[in-house]
Formats: structure tokens, C-alpha cells, sequence
């Protein structure tokens, strides 16, 4: 997987690219369809245009210049006038994997929901236990009454798990069964063994849809604006922060410390932060930074003390890795092959206190708090509710009519400015090949630094590669973001060698990655 090649692109007029699904009809053909339903639905009964017309689409950017092409956009996701499954010959089965995310219980309630309330349908299974839960559990039947109240609980009332994806026993349990809807939920590496599902789906030959629902609290799946639970981590994040700042008020010279989740992207701490306004300085992954000398952390820590007398820190998980890799060697892997982060949290606070335990002149009372999995146990909170509801609903009319195939990878797009959600399906490569980082040349990271007031830990000489940098991309790059990110990885390793420390990272070359003009 993983090569954009397989995907279904169409050319229209004046650069207009639609990036299309599958339809179980490329691999069945002569399927029978059926009238959709929901024209009967009393609920449904005055909205004035309930079906999606099968053209409508949605573009991947708001914002195109007057001059430049219409560029991509994707199905527009929602009911489609005509069906592929006949109520009584749906079998659906849902299953959840990877970390636990608020919201997964009301994805889980909301596809059972529209199962049966829209589509009549009432054979649903629940998988238990992630992946592995295909081939060694048993399954969980679903209703309507059974999942009624489980929006109002944290997790996952199916389970999850990491690791455990075996491709054949997973499709011969599929098979077996005669489950021919599968709602897959989960992160990244879910949806990569969603797509491994689909396709030996499609090699036997088997009717099923395989429709994936791209779950992340850290905000970092490719294409979708805003990923479930999201908010909700943002919200939660606040009672760490505010903790922190009471400590840190309270205290002479006082630190507050707090960890927030993000493997690769900075999203939860950088929102956290913007929502907050207590937070005094926000390190995330796509923004290196230092301790020591001019411009370094050491000393932006001094100074805000020496002004204020106290400040708080949130530091995303996934920041500062290579630093700390520079005094440990061990490389962890979880059950599903992702590594396990240092934990810079920790290790930041114990620099921060040795430093100034060092200074003698200015002793500081530095508290730490890593909120980690109290954040992501709770339910999911009033507006992520509503926006679960509107995945699972998008993702069963997917299932049932428009993109009976492929991961009808259902995704998002968010346009706030228009005060409305647009639900767009796509292809699960899109997914698979990309993550969503905090673009730092971008204005939003600038709102960041100039409410906070903290520096950019950039160097003269990294100005000069931004420079470089915006030249070479007025000549249009090409450069993937795979290739950049190994690119830039590369020259940090090269950099430690060399010179035993960060020297200055050249993070134009993610910005390129992204496409973004500065
Ligand atoms: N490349 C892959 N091919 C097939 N299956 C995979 C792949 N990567 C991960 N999986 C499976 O997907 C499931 C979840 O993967 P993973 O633990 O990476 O979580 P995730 O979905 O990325 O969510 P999170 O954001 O919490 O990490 C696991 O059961 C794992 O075995
Ligand atoms: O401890 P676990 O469950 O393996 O997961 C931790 C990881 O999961 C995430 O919350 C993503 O789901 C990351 O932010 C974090 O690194
Ligand atoms: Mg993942």
C-alpha cells in the first residue's frame, strides 16, 4: 500500500482533479440497487434535499487563488438516492483499535443508530478488542438499547488493542460470518490494516465494504480539518494547565510543566495553549528548540521568572525527542511497531531544575503534570458528540450506497468560516501515505508565539534557509513529505554526529513538505 498510483483520479475543466473512492462495482459487477430507505422516514420526510447528488463535490482547500486551477476535491459524503444492500441482507460489524480517544463510544452508538433507525438494518456485531478481536473473541451484538447510553462513557465499550493484525484470519472471520459492512475506527495504523483488509476483501472476491472512520486525538490524520475528540482534548487540557499555574503563582519563581499528548504533530498543545492564555511557552515536535546560551529555553526561562515571577510550560509529547535521544540509547517499540516516546515531559523538568540548582541566585519550585490519560479517558464533550454523530451517519451512507467499497475512508472537511461541517469521502490512501504536523511558517503558530511571547528558537542562519527555501519553492517543488521528513531526520542524526548537539534545523524543508507557500 501506500503509492498514490492505485487511486482513482478524475480531470475536469480548468485543473479540477476529483480524487474518487472505489465502488464495489470495480470488482462486482451487475450489483442490484435498491431505493434508498430514508425517503420514507418520517424524520426525514420535509427536508427538502436529503440525497446527495452523486457529482457534488467538496474541495480540498477553501482558498484558491483567482488565478490558479480549481485543484482537488473529493465526494461529497451523505445519502445517496439508490442502495446496494436490501435491509435484511446487511450484516455490519464494528470494530475499534489503537489508543482510546473521547468520542469512540458515540461513533460506535451513532453507526449502530443509523443502522437500524435509517436503514432498517439490525444485524450489527461488535468486534472485541481491536483487530485481534476478529479471530480470538467473541462477538458483541449491538442495538439501539444496548448502546443507548454509552456516548455519556469514556473509551471504548468494545475494546481496543495494538498489534494483533493478521490479514487472513481477520477476512476467513469476515468470510465466515457473512459480515458484509465492516466499520473499521482507529488511528493511522488502523486504517493501514483497513486497506490490507479491503484488499484481500477485493481479492476473494467477497460483497463487503470496508469503511474506515480516521480516529486520532492528536489531530495529525492526513486531509480532515479536525479529527473526533480533538476538542474535547483541548477542553480537557485546560484543568492541567490551570493547575499548573495555580502551583507556579503560588510558589516564588514558580514552574508549572505539563505534558500534553502528540506523537508527531502539536495540535493538542498548540490549541491548548492559544485557549489557555496562561501558557508562557508551547514546544511541539515540528518546532525544534534548545537549552543552552543565547536565545535557548535556559534563558527565556530566566526571563519571564525575573518578569513575572512564575510561568508554565506544555510541551507536546512528541517535542524535543532527538535531544533527549542524545542521553539515552533505548529504542521502544509498542505491540503494533510504532516507538515509544522518550518522555520529554520529564526530562525537561529535571534540565530546567538542574540548571537553576546550578545558578544558586535563583531557585525555583518547579511542578510537573502529565494529565496523558486522564485527557483521553473522558467522554467526548457537547461538540464532538454532534460531530461523531455526523461521521457515523456520513460513513453508513457511504457503506450502504455511494462508495460500497474501499475504505469509503470518511473524512472531514472542516470549513468553520461557513459555520457548517462538509463530510467528504476518501480514499484511504490518502490517509495511509500523509500525517497533519503544525505548519510553523504558518500564521497560527505565529498567533502562538506572539500570545505567548516565547522565541522562535530560529537562528539567523536558519532565516537564511527559510530564504533558500522560498526560492526553491517558487520553482515548484515536488518534494513528498516522506522524503522531506526523512530528508530533515537525516541531517539531524548527521547534525548530533557531528557537532554533538542541535546546531539549527532546517524546517522549511516540512513547510515545502506541506506545499505551503510562506
Ligand atoms: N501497516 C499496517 N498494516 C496492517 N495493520 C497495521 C499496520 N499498522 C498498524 N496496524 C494495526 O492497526 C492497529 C492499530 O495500530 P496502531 O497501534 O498503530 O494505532 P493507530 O490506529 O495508529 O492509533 P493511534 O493513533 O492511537 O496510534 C493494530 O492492531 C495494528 O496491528
Ligand atoms: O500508551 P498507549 O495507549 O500505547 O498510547 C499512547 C499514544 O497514543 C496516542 O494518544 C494516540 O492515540 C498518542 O498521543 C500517544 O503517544
Ligand atoms: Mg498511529
Amino acid at each position: 500500500m501506500g503509492s498514490n498510483s492505485q487511486m482513482k483520479i478524475e480531470k475536469g475543466d480548468y485543473g479540477f482533479v476529483l480524487e474518487d473512492v472505489p465502488h464495489l462495482s470495480d470488482y462486482i459487477p451487475d450489483l442490484k440497487t435498491y431505493p434508498n430507505p430514508m425517503r420514507f422516514n418520517p424524520a426525514y420526510s420535509v427536508v427538502k434535499q436529503y440525497f446527495i447528488d452523486d457529482d457534488d463535490t467538496v474541495p480540498e482547500k477553501v482558498v484558491v487563488n483567482k488565478n490558479s486551477s480549481r485543484g482537488v476535491h473529493f465526494r461529497r459524503a451523505g445519502p445517496r438516492q439508490k442502495v446496494y444492500f436490501a435491509a435484511d441482507e446487511v450484516h455490519a460489524c464494528i470494530v475499534t483499535c489503537g489508543g482510546l480517544c473521547p468520542g469512540l463510544n458515540t461513533v460506535i452508538r451513532e453507526i449502530v443508530c443509523t443502522l437500524y433507525h435509517i436503514y432498517g438494518a439490525n444485524r450489527v456485531l461488535g468486534i472485541d478488542g481491536g483487530y485481534r478481536g476478529f479471530y480470538s473473541k467473541n462477538t458483541i451484538p449491538l442495538t439501539p438499547r444496548f448502546v443507548n447510553d454509552i456516548h455519556k462513557r469514556g473509551g471504548t465499550i468494545l475494546g481496543s488493542s495494538r498489534g494483533g493484525h493478521e490479514k487472513s484470519k481477520i477476512v476467513d472471520s469476515i468470510q465466515d460470518r457473512g459480515i458484509n459492512q465492516v466499520y473499521i475506527i482507529g488511528g493511522d495504523g488502523t486504517q493501514k490494516g483497513a486497506a490490507v483488509i479491503y484488499e484481500e476483501i477485493k481479492r476473494r472476491g467477497i460483497k463487503a465494504v470496508v469503511a474506515g472512520i480516521p480516529k486520532t486525538i492528536d489531530n495529525d490524520i492526513a486531509v480532515i480539518d479536525r479529527s473526533f475528540g480533538f476538542d474535547t482534548a483541548v477542553e480537557e487540557a485546560q484543568n492541567a494547565i490551570n493547575a499548573a499555574h495555580v502551583e507556579a503563582e503560588s510558589a516564588e519563581n514558580g514552574v508549572g510543566v505539563v505534558k500534553l499528548m502528540g506523537r508527531y504533530s502539536g495540535f493538542i498543545a498548540m490549541y491548548a495553549t492559544l485557549a489557555s492564555r496562561d501558557v508562557d511557552l508551547c514546544l511541539i515536535p515540528e518546532s525544534p528548540f534548545y537549552l543552552e546560551g543565547e536565545g535557548g529555553l535556559f534563558e527565556y526561562v530566566e526571563k519571564r521568572l525575573k518578569e513575572n515571577g512564575h510561568m508554565v510550560i506544555v510541551v507536546a509529547e512528541g517535542a524535543g525527542q532527538e535531544l533527549v535521544a542524545q542521553s539515552s540509547s533505548i529504542t521502544a517499540k509498542d505491540a503494533s511497531g510504532n516507538k515509544l516516546l522518550f518522555d520529554i515531559g520529564m526530562w525537561l523538568s529535571d534540565k530546567i531544575k538542574a540548571h537553576f540548582a546550578k545558578k544558586k541566585s535563583m531557585p525555583i519550585t518547579l511542578k510537573y503534570i502529565d494529565p496523558t490519560y486522564m485527557i483521553r479517558a473522558v467522554p467526548s464533550n457537547p461538540a464532538d458528540n454532534i460531530y461523531c454523530t455526523l461521521l457515523a451517519q456520513s460513513c453508513v451512507h457511504g457503506a450502504m450506497a455511494v462508495t460500497p467499497a474501499l475504505l469509503a475512508g470518511l473524512c472531514m472537511v472542516d470549513k468553520l468560516i461557513f459555520r457548517s461541517v462538509l463530510m467528504v469521502f476518501v480514499d484511504m490512501q490518502r490517509i495511509v501515505d500523509h500525517h497533519n504536523t503544525v505548519v510553523i511558517t504558518d500564521r497560527m503558530w505565529a498567533r502562538l508565539l506572539s500570545s505567548t511571547n516565547q522565541p522562535s528558537f530560529l537562528r539567523p542562519k536558519d532565516m537564511i534557509e527559510f530564504q533558500k527555501a522560498e526560492e526553491q519553492h517558487q520553482q515548484q517543488q515536488t518534494t513528498t513529505f516522506n522524503q522531506c521528513v526523512v530528508g530533515w531526520r537525516k541531517q539531524q542524526r548527521q547534525q548530533f554526529r557531528n557537532k554533538g548537539r542541535l546546531q539549527s534545523v532546517p524546517m522549511f524543508k516540512l513547510q515545502l513538505a506541506n506545499g505551503l507557500t510562506f
